[in-house]
């Protein structure tokens, strides 16, 4: 720490000439894609306000790309490109490394040699840090670098912080949002415009909001690793993602965003880990969300993420997910954070290492509201055979309805049930599958408010 402070001079420190003696801090980024790209334009734009916070001026040094050669949006010093981002790691005079190229195994080595070599960590790479956070904050407290990733979930809602910080008085009992942004303007767009889910995937992959990969964002992959790290900071234990249980958005059709509008619900892909007597349930799935509920207009490529705290109750954060400046904006709030810990001699004080042992809730415990649409004969006492049913594993119903389907000769039933353990839904609708009135079990989604 004195060799650090004594390097790093303090703002308005001159030599004998006059010149001024503030060194400035080195940042190494690996990637220059949508999110590098916000994070150089922030750092070159806001210099002055940013210098002016972390008292040093701060020089994006060296660049890790792919392709050196490939056309950019921004114009950079193409000598600070480098193909090998082992030149940034290894880079003497960088003492900030800022991962936003993504991948998991080789980029966790890279982390895990950086902090070996006593550089500090930002990262906007969820998949890494749900996967193998435990391990990079271990080694990150050893050697005593931060390991800061606030873009790694809702892209510009500062939840992380908010979570360790914000909340450390109090104990959260929910932690419920849309933490996808390029799920939620998929169904934006086919729920508003009635646009096709293929046309709204290849918009969102055109604005820089979708994973190289879209199958994580459109399986709920991308949205179950953002709920892993939400549940560890909040539950302050170890979750991890084979914990949460997960459903895309890749089966839900116009027909159902219909009908849930038509029963008064917006269809939305939900992240909910809930907490009861120290258990803890973690899932991602798509979930009809009452419209009066807040979560419901939360749309386009918009996050929220509600908290439910013992004391203070409810609280809830909305900001754009994804995109390059949203991102950007928390990747750089974590460089200041880094910079600021750096001066003060504080940095790898503040991982929050999950001290609380991981209890699951069972199915019993699992309780939901339910929507389920039936394709039944339509004949006299089908409605009976399947209220029966549900009686049979004590599921209590809040609307049925019957109806003619539009488009074939079965008839339509659609239920509502009230909170219903998971064990018995599951029962109920395995106990459909045999039943011979029931042509097919069309839809069924969690309710939400
Ligand atoms: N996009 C978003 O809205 C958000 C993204 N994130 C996360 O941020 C990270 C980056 O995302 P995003 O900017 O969208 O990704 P992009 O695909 O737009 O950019 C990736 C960048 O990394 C570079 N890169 C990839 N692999 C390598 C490699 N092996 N060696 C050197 N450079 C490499 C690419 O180089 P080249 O340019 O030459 O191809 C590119 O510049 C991911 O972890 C993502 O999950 C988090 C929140 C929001
Ligand atoms: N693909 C992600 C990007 C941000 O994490 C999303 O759509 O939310």
């Amino acid at each position: 720490m004195y060799v650090w402070l004594k390097s790093y001079r303090g703002e308005g420190e001159k030599d004998i000439g006059g010149r001024s003696l503030v060194k400035p801090v080195k940042v190494g980024l690996l990637g220059l894609g949508t999110v590098g790209t916000g994070v150089v334009r922030i750092v070159e734009g806001n210099q002055e306000d940013l210098s002016s916070q972390v008292g040093s001026p701060i020089v994006i040094e060296k660049i890790a790309v792919k392709n050196t050669e490939k056309d950019r949006v921004i114009a950079v010093d193409r000598a600070k490109l480098t193909e090998d981002p082992w030149e940034v790691i290894r880079h003497p005079d960088i003492d900030v490394i800022v991962e936003v190229m993504g991948g998991i195994d080789q980029t966790k080595e890279y982390i895990l040699e950086a902090l070996e070599r006593g550089k500090h960590i930002v990262t906007a790479n969820k998949d890494l840090m749900a996967l193998h956070g435990s391990e990079i904050l271990a080694k990150a407290q050893e050697k005593q670098c931060d390991v800061f990733y606030e873009a790694s979930v809702a892209g510009g809602i500062p939840i992380i912080r908010t979570l360790i910080e914000g909340f450390s008085s109090d104990r959260i009992t929910r932690i419920m949002g849309i933490v996808n942004g390029t799920t939620n303007f998929i169904l934006t767009k086919m729920s508003q415009e009635g646009a096709s889910y293929e046309e709204v995937l290849a918009e969102a992959q055109a604005l820089g909001y979708a994973e190289t990969d879209p199958t994580s964002d459109v399986e709920g992959l991308d949205a179950a690793r953002k709920m892993a790290i939400l549940g560890t900071l909040g539950f302050r234990t170890n979750v991890e993602l084979k914990d949460v249980t997960v459903k895309g958005i890749t089966s839900v059709t116009r027909e159902d965003i219909t009908y849930a509008k038509r029963l008064g619900y917006e269809m939305k892909l939900l992240g909910i880990a809930d907490r009861r007597d120290d258990e803890i349930t973690i899932s991602v799935q798509p979930t009809m969300v009452r419209q009066n509920h807040p979560i419901a207009s939360v749309n386009g490529v918009f996050n929220a993420v509600y908290v439910h705290g013992e004391a203070v109750g409810e609280t809830m954060f909305y900001g754009a997910g994804a995109g390059e400046l949203p991102t950007a904006t928390s990747v750089v709030a974590d460089i200041v954070a880094v910079i600021k810990n750096l001066k003060l001699g504080v940095n790898g004080l503040k991982a929050i290492v999950p001290y609380k042992q991981k209890r699951l809730q069972s199915d019993e415990h699992i309780m939901s509201k339910n929507f389920i649409l039936l394709h039944v004969d339509d004949k006299a006492g089908v409605l009976a055979q399947i209220t029966q049913i549900f009686a049979e594993y004590e599921v209590s119903l809040a609307s049925v309805v019957q109806q003619p389907n539009e488009h074939n000769p079965d008839a339509e039933i659609i239920i509502v049930t009230h909170n219903a353990s998971k064990a018995s839904m599951d029962k109920v609708l395995k106990h459909f599958e045999s039943l011979a009135v029931i042509r097919r079990i069309k839809s069924v989604y969690r309710v939400e408010g």
